[in-house]
């Protein structure tokens, strides 16, 4: 889905574009040093070669719930990287809640029932670099977002793909426009009438590519079911019930990132 009346200033996007840009130009041994003091997490490309895929991108991730304190833990260099970043985090809590209360609406759901439970977790943003040879590289292997939804500014390059009927198909960029994704708890609350799609991110030997996806996720404590006025004789639920925290912790959806992420802890404590 493609947003792109969303009211988010136009500069609060380019200023949080341009500091990632910043931050990820910074030599890497002083990002990882800088990421290891304080609480976020960062991967150069040069650390990736999964399951024997080997991916063109650099990453950083980190936590933004309750947003006053965990932007203490952000990144310090750039100067300006909490203020604006902040900034750009407020708006789309701001565009978040309105897509949940539209999507609500759009289900027939009551009024605020999946505001009421989400929260802005984290916010991961990726800097693709030029690839000399894209068929031997991807950026980030194929996955599905386990959000409610994930609000993604892909910058104004191209090469998230879909993947829909068996085939991969590239996502065109709309420029100062949002995509949202629904991922895997909306699907279950909307018992499977909102499928999350399984996205993969491609290279390109051209151009830089920056984006930044921001995932809206229920609180951990919440339990994600399929909504009561969704499911009667004829539509059973097609999900079983589950606290948002067990289905982390039972799907390893976050992986090593799961303290960080489902609590805003520093990253340095994710054992
Ligand atoms: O970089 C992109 O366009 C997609 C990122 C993404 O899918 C993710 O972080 O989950
Ligand atoms: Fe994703």
């Amino acid at each position: 889905m493609k947003v792109t009346n969303h009211e988010v200033p136009e500069n609060v996007i380019g200023e949080a574009v341009n500091v990632l840009k910043e931050l990820f130009s910074m030599p890497t041994e002083e990002i990882t040093k800088e990421a290891n003091a304080s609480g976020w997490v960062y991967m150069g490309s040069t650390t990736f070669a999964v399951k024997g895929a080997h991916l063109w991108r650099d990453n950083i991730k980190h936590p933004c719930h309750p947003l006053e304190e965990c932007l203490q833990n952000w990144p310090r260099k750039p100067i300006r990287y909490r203020d604006v970043m902040s900034a750009y985090i407020r708006e789309i809590r701001r565009l978040g809640t309105r897509i949940l209360d539209l999507i609500s609406e759009g289900l027939g759901l009551e009024n605020g029932y999946l505001e009421r439970i989400s929260r802005v977790q984290f916010m991961t943003a990726s800097n693709y670099p030029p690839c000399p040879d894209p068929t031997l590289a991807l950026g980030l292997l194929k996955h599905l977002d386990h959000s409610l939804i994930t609000i993604l500014f892909q910058g104004n390059a191209e090469g998230l793909q879909v993947f829909k009927d068996g085939k991969w198909i590239g996502v065109e960029v709309v420029p100062n426009s949002f995509l949202v994704n629904i991922g895997t708890q909306l699907e279950i609350i909307s018992n499977g009438k909102l499928r999350s799609a399984e996205h993969r991110v491609v290279t390109n030997s051209e151009e830089a590519r920056t984006a930044i996806a921001t995932f809206i996720n229920p609180s951990p404590d919440s339990i994600i079911e399929p909504a009561q006025t969704l499911v009667n004789q004829s539509n059973p639920p097609l999900y079983p019930p589950l606290s948002f925290k067990d289905f982390v912790i039972a799907s390893k959806a976050f992986g090593p990132y799961t303290n960080s992420i489902q609590n805003g802890l520093p990253s340095k404590n994710y054992a």
